[in-house]
C-alpha cells in the first residue's frame, strides 16, 4: 500500500501523569504514516487527488493543542480517530514522542495503528 509520511512534526499539549506536567503546554514529536491510494496523483500530478500532508499536519497540531489528556496513548488515539473523521485512509499509524522526560533516555514513545474496517 502507499503511504503519506509526516516525521518529526512539533505539536504542543498539555499532557501528563503529575502535576507538575500539567501547568503547561509542552512540544511532542509525531510521525504519522497513512495508507492511502497513491495511483491517481501519481497519474494526475494534482494534489486534489491525494492526502495533502499540510492538511494532516494542521489537523494533528489543532487535535494536541486542544487536548488535555494524561497518557500519549490518549493523545495519539485522538489523532487516528481525527485522521480517519478528515482523511479517506484505509490506515494509520502515529508515533508520539515526548522528548527530555526521563533523564536517563534520548527519547519516550508510544506507537499506535489501525486500519478501516
Ligand atoms: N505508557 C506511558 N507511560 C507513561 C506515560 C504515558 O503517557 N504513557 N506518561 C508518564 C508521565 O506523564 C511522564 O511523562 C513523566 O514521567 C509516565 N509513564
Amino acid at each position: 500500500m502507499d503511504k503519506v509520511i509526516i516525521e518529526g512534526l512539533q505539536v504542543q499539549s498539555l499532557i501528563g501523569v503529575y502535576d507538575w506536567e500539567r501547568t503547561a503546554r509542552r512540544p511532542l514529536l509525531v510521525d504519522v504514516t497513512l495508507e492511502v491510494d497513491l495511483a491517481a496523483a501519481a497519474a494526475t500530478d494534482d494534489v486534489r487527488d491525494t492526502i495533502d500532508y499540510a492538511s494532516v499536519a494542521d489537523t494533528l497540531e489543532r487535535v494536541a493543542l486542544k487536548s488535555q489528556f494524561f497518557l500519549l496513548e490518549a493523545l495519539a488515539g485522538a489523532m487516528l480517530e481525527a485522521l480517519f473523521t478528515d482523511f479517506a485512509v484505509q490506515g494509520a499509524t502515529v508515533k508520539l514522542s515526548k522528548p527530555d522526560i526521563l533523564p536517563n533516555a534520548a527519547n519516550v514513545a508510544i506507537q499506535l495503528s489501525r486500519r478501516k474496517h
